[in-house]
């Protein structure tokens, strides 16, 4: 099963159930890639010795890795963490998380301001670019354990939207534009 994602509805109810539109509307990988976000897939069990994650991290520069296993006995503040979560921000380097175990939902804005939802399971690595607006919820499995990684020294500050005038919002606009100028001219 490839990676799903999806336009969500308009809906106020539980944060962690899937709110798919009636009907559903789904969101290819195509349709990620042109807001800059990258996916991979791997061998969860395989994390330690995995050749194809150390690849890519080596491509990317992504020198620094940690383990989040995100329960209420082994994270300080887990209410407090999983609300902040869920507040849409952007931050001024790339977002980038490997899930291992359990799932999730990572949401992120496209074009038109719409969100989108992408389901995190077992084996997906997404990288999230500087300065699109997102935020995370935990799944009804209530469970997930994240790999993450960071180019160097990691950063964590959330920026809360609104940001038109932060210098990595400015700059994800400045690239999607780009993208939209390439693709009229190629027609
Ligand atoms: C649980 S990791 C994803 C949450 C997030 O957007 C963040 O950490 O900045
Ligand atoms: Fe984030």
């Amino acid at each position: 099963m490839a990676l799903e994602a999806w336009f969500m509805d308009e809906s106020t109810e539980d944060q962690r159930l899937p709110h798919h539109r009636n009907p559903k509307e789904f969101v290819s990988l195509d349709h990620l890639a042109e807001l800059g976000v990258l996916y991979w897939r791997f061998n969860p069990k395989d994390y330690e010795n995995d050749e194809e994650l150390r690849k890519i991290r080596e491509a990317r520069g992504y020198s620094y890795m940690d383990l989040l296993d995100l329960c209420p006995e082994k994270v300080a503040n887990y209410d407090e963490k999983l609300r902040n979560f869920y507040m849409e921000h952007i931050h001024a380097d790339e977002e980038i998380r490997y899930c291992l175990e359990g799932s999730g939902y990572f949401d992120v804005r496209d074009k038109d301001d719409q969100w989108i939802r992408i389901w995190m399971k077992p084996g997906d690595l997404i990288v999230l670019p500087a300065g699109i607006y997102h935020r995370f919820t935990l799944d009804i499995s209530n469970y997930i354990k994240l790999m993450r990684l960071f180019v160097g020294e990691p950063v964590w500050t959330a920026y809360n939207r609104p940001q038109e005038d932060h210098p990595a919002r400015k700059e994800y606009i400045k690239g999607l534009t780009g993208k939209v100028g390439m693709a009229l001219e190629a027609h």
